[in-house]
């Protein structure tokens, strides 16, 4: 139970985002609070925090309840990176030969999280650059005071540079790992999930093909909905493919599809069964209403004019699912009144009724 909620919580970027704003926010409250009472404070961060509680509060707001979280995140990317590294620049320049390797230590150990914040919150390209140019700007400094620059007197100092200069090297290092993994993890996804669309969609007529139509049905079956199927024939297709060849056959199977499209409602599910027989799922219908359907799309394709071929007719087998019986039994029923409306000369509808099945 706790796992899926994170597992929720992690899939969902923008509730991190809002918890981590939290997070920081306490985090600020607490190390203020120890540093008061240690006196360790920091003349800069004693200001620092105060506009931190004002600026983290105004992105929460931004992101949670105005529901803005991309402005929300670049601004608070921004404030924290200039915030941390005018930080940084001014301990180094006040405290650096004052002997307060408190204020430098916690500077150094604070920036890591620019560099955390931007590859959560910043598309994968943005939070590499300024990583890099956060890591350049951290590497002059350490290169500033060995060069005397600050005129950094005290050896601790240096080495606690040098080592931030690694370890700092190393997280950015890490997180592109991270980074690395979700891209690959990204791209097998879209592949399967491209896969998966494939595997459901007729290659000729760009429609759901048997497989969909048999997951749909199962399903639909399972959560006991009702619905109605609708087996749809065409009229002596046989002769068209001999008379006009079976790229012309083709032709007139896509424009039926759209046709018989055009009669659906948008709740409606149509795929292709097999060869020249399409199967329409009517959601949610009872069989009167299914019937009116039916003859919706028989007349729309008796009425359409084919460009090649002139006019195409349809013969439909219609029947409702029933929960106390099978989806085959459903399926077999429609084509018992399929095969009924072929026998009583075709382009007609018949209904197979609960007696009849
Ligand atoms: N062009 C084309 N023809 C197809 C396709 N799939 C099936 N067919 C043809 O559809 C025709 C179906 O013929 P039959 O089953 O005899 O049915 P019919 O001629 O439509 O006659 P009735 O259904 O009895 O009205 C066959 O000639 C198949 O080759 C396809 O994807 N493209």
């Amino acid at each position: 139970m706790i796992l899926r909620k994170l597992k929720t919580l992690v899939n969902n970027s923008d509730k991190i985002f809002n918890l981590v704003l939290l997070v920081v926010m306490v985090a600020i409250c607490f190390v203020w609070a120890i540093e008061e009472s240690l006196d360790v404070i920091f003349d800069y961060d004693r200001y620092g925090y105060i506009i931190s509680l004002v600026v983290l509060p105004i992105c929460f707001w931004l992101s949670y309840f105005a529901k803005n979280p991309h402005i929300a995140r670049v601004f608070t990317f921004i404030y924290l990176t200039l915030y941390l590294l005018s930080l940084t620049v001014i301990t180094f320049l006040q405290a650096a030969n004052s002997g307060t390797i408190y204020s430098i230590a916690s500077t150094l150990q604070w920036v890591p999280i620019i560099y955390i914040v931007s590859f959560l919150f910043l598309s994968n390209k943005q939070a590499i650059l300024s990583a890099i140019g956060i890591y350049c700007l951290m590497l002059l400094m350490l290169f500033l005071a060995h060069a005397d620059v600050f005129e950094l007197e005290n050896t601790v100092l240096q080495a606690l540079l040098l080592n931030a200069a690694f370890s700092q090297g190393v997280c950015i290092f890490c997180l592109f790992g991270i980074v690395k993994l979700k891209m690959t993890k990204d791209a097998s996804n879209l592949r399967a999930e491209k896969m998966e669309k494939a595997a459901n969609i007729d290659g000729l007529l760009g429609i759901g093909n048997r497989r969909m139509l048999q997951r749909k049905l199962n399903t639909m079956a399972t959560d006991y909905s009702a619905f109605s199927l609708l087996l749809i024939d065409v009229d002596h297709f046989k002769a068209i493919n001999d008379t006009h060849g079976h790229l012309v056959g083709d032709d007139i199977l896509r424009e039926l599809t759209q046709c018989i499209e055009n009669s659906l409602r948008p709740d409606d599910t149509i795929g292709r069964w097999g060869g020249e027989e399409f199967l329409a799922i009517a959601n949610g219908t009872e069989l009167a209403v299914a019937e009116v359907l039916a003859q919706r799309i028989r007349e729309g394709v008796a009425q359409h004019d084919f460009a090649t071929v002139g006019r195409v007719t349809v013969s439909i087998g219609v029947a409702q699912f029933h929960p106390d019986r099978s989806i085959s039994h459903t399926f077999s029923s429609a084509d018992k009144a399929l095969y009924e409306a072929k026998h009583a000369g075709r382009n007609k509808v018949v209904v197979a009724t609960q007696d009849s099945d």
